[in-house]
This record gives C-alpha cells, sequence and structure tokens, in this order.
C-alpha cells in the first residue's frame, strides 16, 4: 500500500532525480570509490569480469563463506566463485580491496545479435580514494595476469590439426582441435638426465624471455630439431614439452597444405603459448626433389650449396597439387610471418636427419638438435621406474651391473624395452629376467650385423653436434651418396 501510494504521490521523474541527488551527496562525502565490472559490457563479453572471476577464486576458496563452483568445458580443475551479494577483501601491496558479487535479475529483452543471459552478473570493486591510481595503474594488470597463469594451469591444453585440407569450418578457421591429454612428462621421459635438464632449462628460458627477446631485437621463437630411430621418444618429448610449458599443440600435416599462402594462413590462425609441430619432416614432404619431378631444370643438384634456395631459382609454383617450397617452409618459420602473434615454438622430427636439406639444419634455424638415442643405461633405470616401481637400490647391484653391461650395446629403442616391461609388469622378477634376456640376444644380433649401423649413428650425432661444421660434413656425405646414384 505505502509503494502504491509513494508511486502515486511522487512522479516517476522526481523520484529518479532525488535517487541521483541522494546517491551524488552521498559519493561526495564517502571516501570511497566504486568501479563496476559487469559481464557482459554492451553486447560484448567483458574479459575483465571473467578474469576477475577466476582471480577471486583463488583467494576466495579460502576466506569466502559462500561459494559458487564451476567447472569449464575440459577443464580438470573446479573454480570457486562468490555467490550473490558476497563479499571478499583483496589486499593488494597492502592496500585492501572489496569485491562484491552483484546478480540482478536482467529487464524486458532488448534487441540484440544473440541471446543474452537472463540476469546481469557483475562485479563492484571498492577502494579509498586516495589509491584510485593503484588500481588503475596495477591492480588490474595485475589480475589479468594472473587470470591468465590461473587458466593455463586449469584448462587442458588443445591439440590442433589441420587434417581438413585447408577447408574452414563455420567459425573460419581452419584447425580442428581435441582436448589434449598426453600423460608424458619430463619425468616419465627416458633419456640422460643431464640433458633433459638442458632442455628444460633452455624451455624455461624461452618461457620467461620476453624482454631478452625484446631487448635483443629477436622475434620470441624457437626451433627444435628431434631426430633418432623410431621409437625412441621424439613424440613423447613433444607431449612433455607441451605439458611443461602449459602450451597448446598443432600438429602440420603439411602434404594436407596445398601452397605456401595456405602454410601461412595456418600459421597466422595459431595463437601464442603453442608448439607448432611438424613430425617427420623428410617424408611428409618432398621439399628437394620437387623441382626435379616436375621436369624442371634437369640435373640440378638438389643440395644447397650455398646460393639461392633450389626453390627460390625456379620462381613460382610447380602447377597443381601439392606446392610448397622450402622457402615457403623457412618464411614460415623463419621469416616476417613467424613473428605474427609470439612466444612459439617449432619443432620438427625425423627419423632420418640426412636426408634432409641442410638449409633447414644451418646454424640460427633450428636452434637446438636433439638426438633422441637408443636407450641408455640412465635411461633404462627412468623405464624401470616408470613400469615397475624399482627406484634407486631396489635392485640388487649384481642385476644392474649385468644391465648396465649389455643395455649401450643392446641398441634397443625405449619403445621395446617398455614393451618387455609392459607385458610382464605383473611379476616383476620376470619382467628383469626377460629384459636382460632381450637386451642380450639383440648384442649377440648386432656384433653379427658388425655393428656398422652403430658407426653410422655416431657419425650422424657428430654432424649435427656441431651445425656449420656439421652441415659440410653432411653435405659431403650426401654428394658422395649421390655420385654413387646410378643415373
Ligand atoms: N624416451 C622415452 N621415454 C619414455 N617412453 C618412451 C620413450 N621413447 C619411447 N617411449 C615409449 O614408446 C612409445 C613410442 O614412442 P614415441 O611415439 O614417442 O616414439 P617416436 O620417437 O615418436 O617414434 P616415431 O619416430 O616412430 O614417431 C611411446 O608410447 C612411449 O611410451
Ligand atoms: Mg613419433
Amino acid at each position: 500500500f505505502c509503494q502504491s501510494l509513494l508511486h502515486a504521490v511522487f512522479p516517476a521523474e522526481l523520484r529518479v532525480a532525488s535517487l541521483k541527488l541522494l546517491s551524488r551527496v552521498f559519493n561526495l562525502c564517502s571516501s570511497y570509490c566504486y568501479y563496476d565490472i559487469t559481464e557482459i559490457d554492451g553486447v560484448n563479453t567483458n574479459e575483465l569480469y571473467n578474469a576477475a572471476q577466476l582471480y577471486l577464486s583463488t583467494s576466495a576458496s579460502i576466506t569466502g563463506s559462500r561459494l559458487s563452483l564451476t567447472r569449464a568445458t575440459n577443464s580438470t580443475a573446479v573454480t570457486f566463485g562468490l555467490s550473490n551479494s558476497d563479499n571478499l577483501v583483496d589486499v593488494f601491496l597492502g592496500v585492501p580491496v572489496l569485491w562484491e558479487h552483484v546478480i540482478t535479475p536482467r529487464q524486458n529483452q532488448t534487441f540484440s545479435w544473440r541471446p543474452l543471459p537472463e540476469d546481469k552478473r557483475g562485479f563492484t570493486l571498492r577502494i579509498k580514494k586516495k589509491d584510485k591510481s593503484l588500481v588503475l595503474d596495477s591492480y588490474l594488470d595485475h589480475i589479468m595476469d594472473k587470470a591468465n597463469e590461473i587458466r593455463r594451469k586449469n584448462q587442458d591444453r588443445f591439440l590442433y590439426t589441420n587434417s581438413r585440407g585447408g577447408s574452414l569450418d563455420s567459425r573460419g578457421h581452419p584447425w580442428d582441435s581435441v582436448p589434449f591429454k598426453h600423460p608424458s612428462t619430463f619425468e616419465t621421459l627416458a633419456m640422460d638426465p643431464l640433458k633433459k635438464e638442458e632442455i628444460m632449462a633452455d624451455l624455461n628460458d624461452f618461457a620467461n624471455g620476453q624482454s631478452f627477446y625484446q631487448k635483443t631485437g629477436r622475434a620470441w621463437k624457437r626451433g627444435y630439431l628431434l631426430y633418432g630411430p623410431p621409437g625412441t621418444g621424439k613424440s613423447s618429448m613433444i607431449a612433455a614439452m607441451a605439458n611443461h610449458l602449459g602450451y597448446d599443440i598443432y600438429d602440420l600435416e603439411l602434404t594436407e597444405v596445398h601452397n605456401n599462402s595456405d602454410l601461412r594462413k595456418l600459421l597466422m590462425k595459431t595463437s601464442s603459448k603453442s608448439i607448432i609441430v611438424i613430425e617427420d619432416i623428410d617424408c611428409s614432404i618432398n621439399l628437394t626433389n620437387r623441382k626435379k619431378n616436375a621436369g624442371d631444370a634437369p640435373g640440378r643438384n638438389h643440395h644447397y650449396d650455398g646460393g639461392p634456395l633450389p626453390e627460390m631459382r625456379g620462381g613460382g609454383d610447380d602447377g597443381g597439387g601439392n606446392s610448397i617450397t622450402l622457402s615457403g617452409l623457412l618464411n614460415f618459420t623463419d621469416g616476417l610471418w613467424s613473428c605474427c602473434g609470439s612466444e612459439r615454438i617449432f619443432v620438427f622430427t625425423t627419423n632420418h636427419v640426412e636426408k634432409l636439406d641442410p638449409a633447414l639444419l644451418r646454424s640460427g634455424r633450428m636452434d637446438m638438435h636433439i638426438f633422441m638415442s637408443y636407450c641408455s643405461f640412465p635411461s633404462l633405470k627412468i623405464l624401470l621406474k616408470n613400469y615397475l616401481g624399482y627406484g634407486e637400490g631396489d635392485l640388487t647391484e649384481m642385476v644392474l651391473k649385468e644391465l648396465g653391461e649389455v643395455v649401450d650395446d643392446a641398441q634397443m629403442t625405449p619403445a621395446d624395452i617398455s614393451e618387455v616391461l609392459i607385458k610382464n609388469r605383473r611379476d616383476k622378477d620376470k619382467a628383469v629376467n626377460e629384459l636382460l634376456e632381450a637386451l642380450k640376444a639383440r648384442v649377440k644380433k648386432n656384433r653379427a650385423n658388425g655393428g656398422l649401423m652403430r658407426e653410422e649413428e655416431e657419425q650422424e650425432k657428430r654432424a649435427l653436434e656441431s651445425p656449420k661444421q656439421g652441415g659440410d660434413e653432411l653435405q659431403e656425405s650426401c654428394n658422395k651418396s649421390d655420385d654413387n646414384k646410378p643415373n
């Protein structure tokens, strides 16, 4: 009754005006200022709202009395949030900041391009007027940074592929994505611990190196070449890298890319903080022999000889089908286009490093060449721990010595060894015995073959450890093999 009386006595305009006046007087007297951060600003989603929610979720979980819980699609973590009208005090650089979450029902739907949620949500941020500059200068940035960090930690990464052969999806994206849930980590990866440390340090330096790259005028990217026989953990290493840094993976299928401009488009649609992978680079595309096959310039030596890249001399594409060129690929990884977006890692893998064009291996192209070798003794110990739970001291000295003696000469890949261990994982003693047998049998077989394979491996490894000199050596050996070829 009172309300209807009030409505009758005071016309609407007067009511609004008096409310405005009241709030002005209140604002003048108050020593606080308020910021509203609404979920939807006009028709756009307000990123700051989402960030604030995530940011507060870390402190809300400890101090809040009534919390809302959410779990995003594909996320493994639950996020805490403030419920309606709940308050929370956050302290930033010694200054207390009060947050309130306000949810009000949305009044009759106004016209918009997309349906809006039923209620309006927003945070109100209260801070002393004297601390105003602090909020505007650094607190909001701090929230955005922190939220991004939390998001990366919570969210499972995505694995993208371009298997659709260049066609776009409804939103104009050339990449398909699936949640990336590979369990491989540096801890489970069997390789020489020192080398592992080196790679992890390199990755950390890269991820924390924003100012370094800016200062030196370099694009914020890094290239790794992983090479070695099948089953030595190249793909596992890539997964471990992504898990270590919390990056997404773009698995680039070169055979599905039709030309250089498609390649560029794909690159432009990758996000930062990602690893772009080209697996089996020697097989996925025939970069070196392309022109020869097309009948252009017969008899050309297809190895890089210091002049312009082979593909550049021909000029243009070689007609239909797949016409990516080496120069196009290098432009993708190295050129001006490589730095649209930042914080990107390129990883190439190959089983036959000797087949790669030396232009790809030149120093500065791939920053780190990582040889994934056959299982060594330290790697073997990691596998024994992974599969059988054997730690330091669980196996007798004698068994360890025996394993150590044969493992190098056996030249078994970690994949081969895993196979033996998985098969017998219910009976640990049997697993170790069988492994010893398998290793010894391999040693015998290798000795019979004269150990030729191993020598070649070593040579390859030496060639790549000193990239400059390696390039020459490699080219020599390639030329030699060319000479031997029947014409
Ligand atoms: N270094 C390693 N550490 C732990 N597990 C390994 C390692 N190498 C191989 N494996 C195991 O062997 C399997 C095959 O390894 P992976 O796919 O990483 O090899 P790859 O080097 O990529 O082989 P390919 O050259 O054929 O692609 C994996 O499932 C993994 O469990
Ligand atoms: Mg692989």
